[in-house]
């Protein structure tokens, strides 16, 4: 595994031939499937789909499908029913592979009594998430009060994490030993004390954690060009209060890297997604996400080529911009009480995680021409036990995925998979999830939406009242006005998006219309017929005079849009 958290494939001496169908009359093509510096030629069919080339790149390299990302001239080959002919794809090009790799780490226990079994967890874990696994699990096998966890001689405390204790394993595989707890007891004897250790191996080596003895920078004195690091939110316009949340957020990120802590480049993802750390150590804060390392950015550390027209991986959207669309997601995720109060409820009414455009300088990141200061968007680490695609959506609760489905609708969402909404459990004990990934909100145009909750069960239940009411309340002036408060100003054909979405998500509440039949107008069937948004949006174009005003284009949209919906 490389450093980059992307499996380089050697390259081979002879082409890797991908057998055509039998019987076909197709002429096959070659294209060059591009991955960690190392090219393998690949025979294909213009009518293959984007799945069938992704199951054979499976069987011939074992990266299953779902861990795949296909980009080819500057696009990313999302839609697994569509051909390779579909995207355009033709002899010589090349197509880049991203695979994605899993954050789970196999684990070995052994106890004193001679039990022993392997599993795995998210690395992201805490040795303390092992033990209640452990009790929970297999029960018997631990008692968390009672037994301590070593791995090579070192006892692990319940806060230390799991990936931070995989840097050091050679293998593979992390091999823990479950033991009993050194007790002390202090038993009255007479006018004395008596004072026993209670350990089956009373010489263990306990190593000296040194992370312990506190690091100061004098961050506060030093002047920033002699400084490790630097971390502050860009404030545009100094009358936009930040949130207390997100604050504190700078803050604690701040602390854990005064106190030493690395980010950590995430091993998902096509662009830089780092984790940061808090002042302890202990657990991950924030996610920062650098723009010049956006997927097909200059610093893009996955391997993708340059953008040739600025154009991001899905349509519509400008690379260098992600960072922006993150923050306008969070910012536009108006709580259920009313807009933002700066001192009171964060939480939006979809959950996006508190997030902030901010500056950072740090020697963790990727810097191929040395250390320079990023701009990006910092979002705040959400607790989660993995992802919508590591399970079916049959458990999620049905106001959960219409929270999702009205911001995705609302900000015309082209990168909504189910791999971009984490799942957690609320204090009920239901599935809550939280949506994250924003950096293609907002397109110029409506080409590439699409949603992997349109064909979940939950899309076609009617919205509650509480929902209804939630999109009768939005406002789409209001919004970019926000936008522009907070110092995006929003380019007019993405003020035209946001317009047109939020128009259309209340046109279809106001007559009843499921998530399911709102989110079908606004993605196509396949990728080469349009949308009905794109329709109507094309039909108001033909309509209007080019000097028309944007109020007299949306007007003559609103009309169209009445007549598609009907009554
Ligand atoms: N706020 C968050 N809390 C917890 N984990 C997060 C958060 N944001 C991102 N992650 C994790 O980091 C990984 C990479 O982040 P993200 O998906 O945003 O990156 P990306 O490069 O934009 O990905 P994609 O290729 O899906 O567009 C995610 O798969 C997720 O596991």
């Amino acid at each position: 595994m490389s450093s980059s958290g992307v499996l380089a494939i050697n390259p081979l001496s002879d082409t890797l031939i991908l057998p055509p169908r039998p019987l076909c009359s197709e002429d096959p093509i070659v294209v060059h499937l591009a991955m960690s510096g190392s090219v393998v030629p690949i025979r294909v069919l213009g009518s293959d789909s984007i799945q069938s080339v992704k199951l054979r790149i499976q069987s011939y390299k074992g990266f299953v499908v779902k861990n795949q990302k296909l980009v080819c001239g500057g696009r990313e080959l999302a839609r697994p029913d569509s051909s390779v002919k579909d995207y355009g794809v033709s002899d010589g090009n090349v197509i880049h592979l991203v695979v994605k790799l899993s954050d789970l780490q196999t684990i070995n226990v052994k106890t004193c009594s001679g039990k022993e079994f392997t599993f795995h967890v998210d690395r992201n874990r805490n040795v303390g998430f092992v033990k209640k696994q452990l009790a929970k699990k297999k029960k018997g096998l631990i008692d968390i009060n009672e037994e301590d966890i070593m791995c090579e001689g070192e006892q692990l405390e319940d806060e230390r994490l799991i990936h931070d204790i995989s840097k050091h394993n050679n293998d593979g595989v992390i091999h823990l030993f479950v033991k009993k707890v050194a007790k002390i007891r202090v038993t009255p004897r007479e006018k004395n004390f008596e004072l026993a250790i209670d350990a089956p191996q009373v010489n263990d080596s306990r190593k000296f954690d040194s992370s312990n003895i506190q690091h100061k920078n004098g961050a506060d004195i030093v002047p920033r060009e002699n400084r490790e690091f630097w971390l502050d939110p860009v404030i545009v316009n100094p009358k936009a209060e930040l949130p207390c949340v997100v604050f504190d957020l700078v803050n604690s990120t701040y602390q854990g890297l005064e106190k030493g802590n690395y980010p950590k480049r995430s091993s998902e993802g096509t662009g830089g997604a780092y984790f940061m750390m808090n002042g302890s150590g202990t657990k991950y804060i924030s996610v920062f996400k650098p723009i010049d390392e956006e997927p097909m950015a200059v610093n893009n550390p996955r391997g993708l080529p340059l953008s040739v027209n600025g154009e991001g991986l899905k349509k519509g959207t400008t690379v260098g911009e992600g960072a922006l669309r993150e923050v306008a997601a969070y910012l536009l995720d108006h709580p259920k009480s009313g807009r933002r109060s700066f001192s009171g409820e964060h939480k939006g009414f979809s959950g996006v995680p508190p997030t902030l455009l901010a500056r950072c300088m740090h020697a963790g990141f990727n810097h191929p021409d040395g250390v320079k200061e990023k701009i990006g968007s910092l979002q705040m680490f959400m607790e989660n036990s993995g992802s919508c695609e590591d399970m079916g959506p049959g458990a999620f609760p049905v106001e959960e995925v219409h929270k999702i489905s009205v911001l995705d609708i609302r900000m015309a969402n082209a990168d909504r998979h189910a791999g971009n909404i984490l799942v957690t459990k609320g204090e009920d004990g239901q599935f809550v999830l939280i949506p994250i990934d924003h950096g293609y909100c907002l397109p110029h145009s409506f080409e590439d939406c699409t949603f992997d909750w349109l064909y979940w069960p939950q899309a076609r239940k009617p919205f509650s009242s509480e929902t209804i009411d939630y999109i009768k309340s939005l406002d789409a002036e209001e919004d970019i006005a926000l936008l522009n408060f907070y110092g995006w100003n929003l380019p007019l054909e993405c003020a035209q998006t946001l317009r047109i979405s939020t128009m259309l998500l209340k046109k279809g509440v106001e007559r009843g219309l499921t998530p399911f039949a709102i989110g079908s107008i606004m993605c196509r069937e396949n990728l080469n017929k349009k949308s009905v948004i794109e329709e109507i949006v094309e039909e108001a174009d033909d309509c209007v005079l080019p000097e028309s005003s944007e109020a007299a284009f949306m007007e003559t949209v609103s009309e169209i849009m009445d007549r598609r919906l009907g009554v």
